[in-house]
């Protein structure tokens, strides 16, 4: 046997760590060959994965574990004690109630496609199942591992239940390791420990940012002097620290119940109302405090301004989420201050500071409601006629991870891009602390594989089930760099290109269409901005585009695969149907133009003029090319950035003239559609050509159209002949597209 025995606890613990210490060092270079099943999952065996009833008569222990054997219809009830660590698999080490340990290896947890390493931080991996959580293990198969040491081996996500500690199932189970823990303290000198000392001890967790083992702490004192308000109202605070917003709430109530007056119970029960988006409560506590006499509870100076400043951001939240009330220039402002880019001392290098994060609030327009309906599935339909440009809805992100928050890797030359799999831990964590969630994001589509949201059991909606987390995420999760929406991408002399992969709850319900969509989106860091795209009458489906029409067939249709849409717009039909030769040399002369001349004309190659003007016939006999192929010109989105391309050519020879037709024609058929995101573009570079033309009448109105349609999917509709509003438009394009601007205001068109 000699290997093949059990390590100790010790033992386990040391060598996870050392693994998990390689895993920070070496990152992504550790790879990883790997030979994935059939089905594409890691699956060792095609072993049942049954449901276990989870009742103590099923319940195994580590000592009953046999080597080689799957223990069917029997799950191990563990806590994890150590990091998760991620490979190939999860693994970590647990110990059982009766105090043994167990290293265990838990396969599929996150997507395939992050596999080889997926470049997830080992605290990234750890929000999966932190230290502590008790987990039931379904089936466990019990093997030797490669390294000759034994192991846990579990293969399907949905096996492996997070038991929430106020279960049932713990009822009568003692953890061995607690006692032994409660043993050694008593045996030390705290024998007579009171609910103050415990106090204390939270408040030096608390200070050192382990807020649970401050609320753990605080607990404990609780148990002692059920009355102590202080207790309370600190343990509040480490809750809403962790952002256990619920928990925070009702530890402000108990203490404000004890004692209605007390200061700090009153803010925090604020602070709490306000991010479980009671904003009206919030105002009204954060009203009564500051109604109180300066002097009471030395509730002056700093406090009392953090209060009213408390007051200020709650009413604001409270008109926006009430009235579709925001004040954009301040948010456009908020974004680009966190978008900056700040020095880091330690790394002797320029970072982003972090995602933008902007504390708003969401709103949902009275003129739409949610319906249930045929073939897509639920919709948002519009109740009423709704003109252009009215705000629809706004939605914070649920969860959103920024390219710039994760690490860039390059494997076999390949950029890893920000994927679901960054997405699934911190959403695991905020359901964890936040069961309540589960109620909202289980509803949405899962695909045809998994049971509905509506029809899961209250238990099961409140369960951290990261396969549904997964499978949700690929349906649901939007990414800002996909063609649409994205608002500084708009302009290529911006500094910023921060894009994130998020999920937003309400906004998952507006289904897809390439084009005749009748809403559209717009980002400003982690907030979704949704407005009437054209005027939409009573009962219409609403629907904005998932990815954008300007992208070739093969490349929507790739993309919406992955949602399982087989898009029917007027678009895909004209295209499916299309005979395969058209298909081919439209394909020939796209990829002609990727290869070959994006790099010349935007990616800033070296180009010597003969070159320049060889580009220009090539372009000109390609987007005419183009247009031949497609009948129906109406819908000709192909060669859109050939005539971006184009312009640009023309311009670098100095010869405007010849591009002003060529845009104006794209410009009418974008405009045609409501692309605003793109016609404004093309309108503004319309105004500066004729203005270079000295044709100065249509440069300031084709300067005001572009202007309207680059502003008013921001704010909504306005006059632009208006001075006001003409100049807060004008602030808004400047932070957008400054060098623009700039060039609009030498040419004389501002
Ligand atoms: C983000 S959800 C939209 C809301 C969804 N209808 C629901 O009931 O939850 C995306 C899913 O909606 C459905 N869907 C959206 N647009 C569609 C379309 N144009 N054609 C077919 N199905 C569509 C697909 O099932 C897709 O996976």
């Amino acid at each position: 046997m000699g290997r093949n025995k059990r390590r100790s606890r010790q033992e386990l613990i040391s060598q996870h760590e050392k693994w998990l210490q390689c895993l920070e060092e070496y990152k992504t270079n550790v790879y990883y060959t790997y030979q994935p099943t059939i089905n594409g999952d890691f699956v060792e065996q095609n072993r049942t994965n049954r449901k276990v009833q989870l009742h103590p008569a099923n319940r195994l222990s580590i000592s009953d574990l046999e080597i080689n054997t799957f223990h069917e219809n029997r799950f191990l009830l563990c806590r994890v004690i150590t990091k998760c660590a991620k490979s190939v698999a999860l693994s970590t080490v647990i110990e059982d109630p009766e105090g043994d340990a167990e290293r265990i290896s838990m396969y599929n947890w996150l997507p395939k496609n992050t596999i080889p390493a997926s470049g997830l931080s080992v605290d990234q991996v750890s929000k999966l199942l932190p230290i502590g959580t008790i987990i039931a293990v379904q089936n466990p198969y019990y093997k030797i591992g490669e390294d000759g040491f034994s192991l846990i081996r579990s293969d399907y996500p949905d096996q492996i239940t997070i038991v929430n500690p106020n279960d049932s199932l713990l009822s009568e189970i003692e953890w061995e390791s607690d006692k032994e823990e409660a043993s050694k303290n008593k045996s030390k000198t705290n024998k007579n420990k009171t609910a103050d000392d415990y106090r204390l001890y939270g408040n030096k967790y608390f200070e050192m940012s382990d807020f649970a083992s401050a609320v753990r702490m605080y607990s404990l004192g609780v148990e002692l002097d059920p009355r102590n308000v202080t207790l309370y109202a600190n343990r509040a605070e480490a809750y809403l620290r962790s952002r256990q917003f619920e928990k925070s709430l009702m530890d402000t109530e108990i203490a404000l119940k004890l004692d209605p007056k007390h200061l700090k119970a009153s803010i925090r029960k604020g602070k709490a109302l306000l991010n479980l988006k009671r904003y009206e409560e919030a105002v009204n506590v954060f009203h009564e405090l500051l109604k109180r006499p300066k002097s009471r509870n030395s509730f002056d100076g700093q406090i009392r301004r953090e209060v009213e400043q408390f007051l200020k951001q709650s009413e604001m939240m409270n008109s926006e989420n009430k009235h579709g009330e925001y004040d954009y220039v301040n948010i456009i402002n908020e974004f680009l201050k966190q978008s900056e880019i700040v020095e880091d001392f330690c790394e002797q290098d320029w970072v982003h500071a972090g995602g933008p994060r902007l504390n708003h609030a969401d709103y949902i327009s009275g003129a739409i409601e949610l319906k249930q309906g045929g073939a897509k599935g639920r919709k948002w339909v519009s109740k009423q006629d709704i003109p252009q440009h009215t705000l629809l809805m706004v939605s914070k992100a649920f969860e959103i991870v920024f390219e710039q928050e994760t690490p860039n890797f390059f494997i076999l030359g390949n950029k890893i891009q920000t994927d679901i799999s960054y997405l699934i831990p911190p959403i695991a964590q905020k359901l964890r602390d936040e069961p309540e969630l589960g109620h909202e994001i289980y509803q949405l589509h899962v695909g045809p594989d998994m049971t509905p949201g509506k029809d899961l059991d209250e238990h099961l909606l409140k369960t951290v089930d990261i396969k549904r987390i997964e499978k949700l995420l690929l349906y649901n999760a939007f990414q800002q760099d996909n063609g649409s929406g994205s608002l500084f991408k708009r302009s290529s002399t911006t500094d910023v290109d921060i894009n994130g992969l998020g999920l937003w709850l309400d906004p998952s319900y507006f289904n897809h269409s390439c084009i005749d969509t009748n809403a559209e989106r717009i980002y400003l860091g982690d907030l979704m901005f949704i407005r009437a795209q054209r005027a939409i009458s009573k009962d219409e489906d609403l629907t904005f585009s998932y990815v954008s029409p300007i992208f070739a067939y093969e490349k929507r249709a790739h993309l919406l695969e992955k949602f399982g849409i087989r898009c029917k717009c007027r678009l895909c039909e004209i295209e499916r149907a299309e005979p395969l030769e058209i298909h081919l040399r439209r394909r020939k002369i796209l990829e002609h133009f990727g290869s070959h001349i994006v790099p010349k004309i935007f990616l800033e190659q070296e180009i010597y003029t003969y070159e320049l003007f060889l580009i220009i016939k090539a372009l000109e006999n390609m987007i005419s090319e183009l247009s031949s192929l497609r009948k129906e010109h109406d819908l000709d989105f192909s060669s859109i950035m050939l005539v971006h391309a184009l312009d640009k050519a023309y311009s670098l020879t100095g010869n405007t003239s010849k591009s002003v037709s060529i845009l104006q024609k794209i410009y009418e058929l974008l405009k045609k559609h409501n692309m605003y995101e793109h016609s404004s573009k093309f309108a503004l570079s319309l105004a500066l050509q004729h203005s270079r033309l000295g044709q100065m009448s249509p440069a300031k109105k084709l300067f005001n159209s572009g202007l309207y349609e680059m502003v008013a999917p921001i704010i909504g509709d306005f006059a632009i002949n208006i001075s006001q509003n003409r100049t807060k438009a004008l602030r808004i394009a400047e932070k957008l597209d400054p060098a623009f601007i700039f060039e609009a205001r030498y040419a004389g068109l501002v």
